[in-house]
């Protein structure tokens, strides 16, 4: 894949993740500009140097004349309505999104006939901040950035999204929408909801408990400073696969409960963590390098790779 011309980029929604996608593509040598429906957003990123307006039928209009890659920036909640917005007035124009739940997006974008040249897209990264102030153009730099591989994607569409998200500084994971959604749930949105009960359990031993409170709460709590609406926005459009995650760890805190009370020991849980963590800690992230975009086969190949810890990262 030598020679992908880098195309122009549109970032709708230039919040935390929008404007940091803005912000490393211009870095990138991208021609970018973005849409934020708010005047102070607007005005925040203007003073910042960056080309950002509030009219929606201006920038679509530009994406359209210019075959700009489309990025939806904003979360689950306003993805219906804005992909309204991109199917009048941009509907030829490659299309990729950075919402943390991909199967209701790829559902919402084919309702919208607006399928064809989609590819799926969540960059795992993040802060407890949000908005345009937060946003920084390293934010992606060495972070796994899910692209989609799903049947029927289209390989001009498909190069220029894992093109975007090198060229972001992140590595290209290949992942089919149901897969990524079931995987998020357990190393994402479980993490979410564990941080806020942590925090509600911790504040339960008063100010003493917070006054002592060290790394193990701090850490542990960090994404419950999340603003809630967002928390939700990326929690609860994955409710099948957070379910089941939770399931799993109430029935393990039920056992570890239940031997703490009978035997004085938390039994096999502190082993099996211990374990478990060290096998995050050391994954091998291996460099598929076999896999041309366009070749047989190659979006069920790239699923595979990925599922067995396959990474991108250059598509020359
Ligand atoms: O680092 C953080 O603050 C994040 O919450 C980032 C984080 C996560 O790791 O869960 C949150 C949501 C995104 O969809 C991807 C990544």
């Amino acid at each position: 894949m030598t020679g992908v011309a880098k195309s122009a980029v549109c970032v709708l929604g230039t919040g935390l993740i929008g404007g940091s996608v803005l912000r490393a593509a211009v870095a990138a040598g991208y021609d970018a500009w973005g849409y934020n429906r708010s005047h102070a957003g607007v005005r925040a990123a203007r003073a910042d140097g960056f080309d950002v307006g509030d009219d929606i039928e201006a920038v679509l209009k530009r994406a359209a004349a210019s075959d700009a890659l489309i990025v939806l920036g904003v979360p689950m909640p306003a993805i219906d309505s804005i992909l309204s917005d991109v199917r009048l007035l941009a509907p030829g124009c490659a299309l990729t999104d950075v919402v943390s739940v991909k199967a209701p997006v790829a559902a919402t974008v084919r309702r919208h006939e607006l399928g064809a040249r989609y590819v799926g897209g969540h960059p795992m990264a993040g802060t407890a901040e949000s908005g345009w102030a937060a946003s920084t153009p390293d934010l992606f730099r060495g972070a796994a950035w899910a692209v989609g591989v799903d049947p029927g994607t289209h390989v001009e569409p498909w190069t220029r999204v894992a093109r975007l998200a090198l060229d972001c500084g992140a590595v290209v994971v290949p992942v089919v929408a149901d897969e990524h959604d079931r995987a998020v749930a357990r190393i994402s949105h479980l993490p979410h909801v564990l941080a806020e009960a942590l925090a509600v359990v911790g504040a339960g031993g008063g100010d003493l408990a917070l006054g002592l409170a060290a790394g193990s709460f701090r850490d542990g709590t960090r994404v419950a400073a999340t603003a809630p609406d967002l928390v939700r926005a990326i929690c609860e459009p994955n409710a099948a696969a957070l379910l089941d995650a939770l399931d799993d760890t109430l029935r393990l805190l039920t056992a570890a409960r239940d031997t703490l009370a009978t035997n004085a020991t938390l039994g096999e849980l502190i082993d099996a963590g211990y374990s478990e963590r060290d096998r995050y800690d050391t994954l091998h992230r291996w460099n598929i390098t076999d896999i041309r975009p366009g070749d047989h086969n190659w979006l069920e190949r790239l699923r595979e790779a990925g599922q067995r810890g396959g990474v991108i990262r250059g598509l020359d």
